[in-house]
């Protein structure tokens, strides 16, 4: 059960990470314009977080009618950490979106690889993180496959792109890979410090309140800069037809919701270096599918980094198998009464230094 609470989670960020940056891509590639937009479509699918909640709940009271049942769980001090993570996160997909529109997709997979190093860094900071020998050398091996294939990222550029929007690009990809490896610890240690009992269900409630104040942030950008009017022209100027405008704005939302729930979803079940890991895995994914969806060039540097990357997923799962063979603690978070009810695998192994 807390085994496949983590690979449900895993899948569901496989989704919306991989679906995610294509679809934003397919936005800009067709004739999308609109950074701020973008950027609050990777939020804006927020209400959807309201089904699973909603029957969770109705599930609840079917199954414990004599327990109180309420809608919400969460307390003011969660409340008001889910909401500065959420601005934080609104920012950090602003800067994503501004390399997304500008940058080929394969080439802001590669840079957010270097995520994990400022997730490392930050959680050791901020959560005391432990690290393993297994867990050091799959950060290894993750960043050499980024730096391997950086290594080609010259050759990439767009044609009607300029070299300064390419540096812009680069750079805001950069921004958004170390606020995104801040942001992930500081879930963690938002479940750590969140002084009530952690579940499943109090998980989704961060994922909704998060999702409503980073498209809180990105309405601002949008109304600022006049998206809103600017939306119904954009969609019957849209290369791929109007309709088809509309489908993908509709699609990248739900997509996105995913790629949330996946996140902080392995963060619950064992921790942010896990996630961060998770995300890196899945980036020589997200190059393929580019190559195969958007004729992006596969050279071979992006076979040694998708092979390095494999290998740095390898060894951390071993290290973990071999650990879980001796026996190890949960989570901290998961040290309350919820476990019962809301158990999950811990991936953090009392061999440390
Ligand atoms: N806003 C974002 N969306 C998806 N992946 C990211 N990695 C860093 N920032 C991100």
């Amino acid at each position: 059960m807390r085994k496949a609470l983590l690979l449900i989670n895993c899948f569901v960020l496989s989704i919306g990470h991989c679906g995610g940056p294509l679809i934003m891509r397919l936005y800009f590639i067709h004739g999308g314009k609109r950074v701020w937009f973008s950027s609050w479509l990777e939020t804006g699918g927020w209400p959807i977080i309201l089904v699973p909640i909603a029957s969770a709940y109705f599930h609840r009271s079917r199954t414990q009618p004599s327990s109180e049942n309420k809608l919400f769980f969460m307390k003011p001090r969660l409340f008001i950490a889910a909401a500065v993570i959420g601005t934080l996160t609104g920012l950090d997909d602003y800067i994503y979106a501004y390399g997304v529109a500008r940058l080929p997709v394969s080439t802001v997979a590669l840079i957010i690889a270097s995520q994990l190093v400022f997730t490392a860094v930050f959680a050791f900071v901020l959560v005391k993180q432990k690290f393993t020998s297994y867990s050091i050398n799959a950060v290894f091996l993750l960043t050499i496959g980024a730096g391997v294939l950086a290594l080609n990222t010259s050759s990439d550029r767009p044609e009607k792109e300029s070299k300064s929007e390419y540096i812009s690009g680069f750079l805001m990809t950069v921004g958004a890979a170390a606020l995104y490896g801040f942001i992930l610890p500081l879930v963690e240690l938002t479940y750590k410090k969140a002084k009530q009992e952690m579940s499943y269900a109090l998980v989704m409630e961060i994922q909704m309140v998060m999702c409503l104040f980073a498209t809180g942030f990105s309405t601002v950008g949008m109304v600022v800069n006049n998206d809103f009017k600017a939306i119904p022209r954009e969609a019957r100027e849209f290369e791929l037809g109007e309709t088809k405008y509309y489908v993908v704005v509709v699609m990248s939302a739900i997509i996105w919701q995913c790629f949330y729930l996946g996140v902080i979803g392995i963060i619950f079940c064992s921790s942010s270096l896990v996630s961060g890991i998770v995300i890196a895995v899945l980036l020589p994914v997200t190059e393929i599918l580019a190559v195969i969806f958007y004729k992006e060039s596969f050279h071979a540097e992006k076979g040694v980094a998708l092979a390095l990357s494999l290998w740095g997923f390898l060894s951390y799962f071993y290290g973990e198998i071999k650990q879980s063979k001796k026996g190890n603690p949960p989570p901290p978070h998961l040290l309350q009464s919820e476990m019962a009810s809301s158990p999950c695998p811990n991936p953090n192994s009392p061999q440390t230094f």
